[in-house]
């Protein structure tokens, strides 16, 4: 099973599927959705806005959309996390950085529970979304995953058509009409600055079109269940440069209407695209702060070392 097919298995599942359907009549609009039990995390909700103890948060004056509390996560006996804590500011990018095999994905992977997927993984700490801990067992992972969507590292286009590829998150969670579903898949793919290059090639297969175009269809397909938060993976490092101009562009655009979490190797991405950078090192977050600071003043040498190519 590739990553994209175990990041839908849970609603191609008979269970899931239903759940998923029965409950599309109660999702609400974008922004006002809950994920959690009825009595998950309501207390912390007033604790998420403006915690100045917690990392990252000095930096903006946005809404926290995510804030991430003392967390830690083993792969087995293995310690990957490390007492994390950071906020992620809404309608903002936050870039995660560091040397390979320092946590990014595997952090990104906790935000949207996909950790959940493999046995023998465990996650300790709190991860708040408005202010919901999404990781109380309570949570419907099928909601948080329409709220917290995902594009991975390779583009990953369903063998479908490009219309279908749009379409099927959608059915997964919504019942539109015909016309409903057409102005969604118009919409979605002009979002993702591809309806130009697809209008007339909508029933032809998503994996005929080009890896830049491929991996703008995944956004697409993302933006199509109009999360609130899109987590990307190294999005662009199988792309050419004049496609990855074309996603960054994108990321620019999008990070009006929704808050952006991207893992990137290259230093000089996230200097364009993120306000804010996180820098990580074996498993810790060093520091987290406004993008220009932690490329001209970082506050820790490690993150220098990094910066500067010094190591990684
Ligand atoms: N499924 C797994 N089982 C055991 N250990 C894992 C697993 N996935 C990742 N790890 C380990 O967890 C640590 C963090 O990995 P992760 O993929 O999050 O790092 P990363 O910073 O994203 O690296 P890269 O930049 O190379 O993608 C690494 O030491 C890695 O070997």
């Amino acid at each position: 099973m590739t990553q994209t097919q175990a990041y839908f298995a849970p609603v191609f599942a008979d269970d899931g599927a239903t759940t998923v359907r029965e409950r599309s009549g109660e999702r609400q609009a974008p922004g006002n959705r809950s994920v959690a039990g009825s009595a998950a995390g309501s207390d912390s909700a007033t604790q998420s806005r403006g915690d100045s103890a917690t990392p990252g948060s000095e930096q903006s004056e946005h809404e926290a959309k995510l804030l991430v509390r003392n967390l830690n996560f083993h792969y087995g006996k293995f310690q990957a996390l490390k007492d994390i804590s950071m906020t992620v500011p809404a309608n903002r990018v936050t870039a995660f950085i560091g040397p390979s095999g320092c946590g990014k994905s595997t952090l990104l992977r906790c935000f949207n529970r996909i950790h959940d997927l493999y046995p023998g993984l465990k996650t300790e700490g709190e991860l708040l979304l408005d202010g919901q801990n999404v990781l109380d067992r309570r949570v419907d992972v099928n909601l948080l995953r329409a709220r917290i969507g995902m594009v991975f590292q390779k583009p990953t286009p369903f063998p479908m058509s490009v219309y279908d590829n749009i379409a099927f998150g959608v059915k997964l969670y919504e019942r539109l009409s015909r016309r409903e579903m057409d102005e969604r898949v118009e919409w979605a793919l002009k979002k993702a600055a591809l309806w130009g290059e697809v209008k007339d090639k909508l029933r032809q297969s998503g994996q005929a079109l080009s890896g830049g175009q491929q991996q703008r269809l995944c956004i697409a397909r993302t933006i199509a269940v109009r999360p609130e938060v899109i987590l990307l993976d190294e999005p662009t490092s199988a792309l050419d440069p004049i496609s990855t101009g074309y996603i960054e562009d994108l990321i620019n655009e999008l990070k009006r209407d929704y808050t952006i979490v991207i893992v990137t190797h290259n230093m000089q991405q996230a200097a364009r695209v993120s306000d804010i950078t996180a820098f990580m090192y074996l498993g810790e977050l060093i520091e987290c702060d406004a993008t220009d600071t932690i490329f001209t003043h970082p506050a820790h040498r490690q993150t220098e070392d990094y910066i500067t190519g010094r190591y990684g």
